[in-house]
């Protein structure tokens, strides 16, 4: 049987000057699952991950990972968030450092730390930047070692934020390949309905802090009145077919 890694549980989000931003989410997340969350601008995804992530505490209800409560604030080095934007998370001298700084504060062996700073550079084929400054790469370059800073800590739940935003072609089918061909649990929030539909077997659609449809990814992104009425575009793959 398959373990529940993610529990969420009538989650419920408001900021100080924006109420209701998430009303009373539930779902769970089986090991190894990759979901999409797909909803307009200003949904709640971004949200919902900073819970997640202990970044933000609930205003109301529980989020469990791996059975245990999300604390707030504490960091949990079973879940990996990938922010929205890679100048949040880079900010060490070059890419060699900000690779290596999650296994450094884990207070891994130097041995070990440089064997997952090569392992996860090479998976994002960065091998060529170590030495730059992470200040100077473009965006799409940046995107890739922010992904790497966090591979590197080896999460069992990686969340990704955007990823696929200012990628060429190569660099999105790179992600393509590392988010399907690893062992992990992925949630993936994106406008990139094409990239959604080729990672994630499920979604989850959210519109206003509402969770609407939460199934089969092809399912419900066929759905072009569903789509249209959350703002949302039926990928182009999936036209004439639903
Ligand atoms: N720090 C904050 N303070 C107040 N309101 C906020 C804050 N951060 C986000 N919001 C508001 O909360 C709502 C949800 O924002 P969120 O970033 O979670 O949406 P999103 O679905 O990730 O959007 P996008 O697709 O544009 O990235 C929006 O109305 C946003 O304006």
């Amino acid at each position: 049987m398959k373990k529940e890694v993610i529990q969420v549980q009538s989650l419920c989000y408001s900021y100080e000057d924006k109420k209701d931003v998430l009303k009373d989410i539930s779902f769970t997340v089986n090991e190894g699952e990759s979901v999409g969350i797909i909803g307009p601008n200003g949904a709640g995804k971004t949200t919902l991950f900073l819970l997640l992530c202990g970044i933000l505490k609930p205003t109301k209800g529980s989020i469990r990972i791996k059975g245990k409560e999300v604390v707030y604030r504490a960091f949990n080095p079973a879940v990996g968030y990938v922010f929205q934007n890679p100048d949040d998370q880079l900010f060490s001298p070059t890419v060699w450092d900000d690779v290596a700084f999650g296994p450094i504060n884990m207070a891994l062996p130097r041995e070990e730390i440089n064997k997952r700073v090569e392992r996860a550079l090479d998976i994002c084929n960065c091998k060529q930047l170590a030495d730059r400054p992470s200040h100077h790469l473009s965006g799409g370059e940046k995107r890739m070692v922010a992904i790497a800073s966090v591979l590197s800590m080896e999460p069992e739940i990686m969340i990704y934020d955007e990823p696929t935003a200012s990628m060429d072609m190569r660099s999105r089918r790179n992600i393509i390949k590392l988010v399907t061909s690893n062992k992990k649990t992925n949630l993936i929030a994106s406008h990139d309905m094409e990239f959604i539909l080729e990672t994630c077997q499920r979604v989850i659609l959210i519109d206003s802090g509402k969770l609407i449809r939460d199934g089969h990814a092809a399912e419900i992104m066929s759905n072009s009145e569903l789509m249209e009425t959350c703002g949302l575009e039926v990928p182009h793959s999936l036209k004439n077919s639903g």
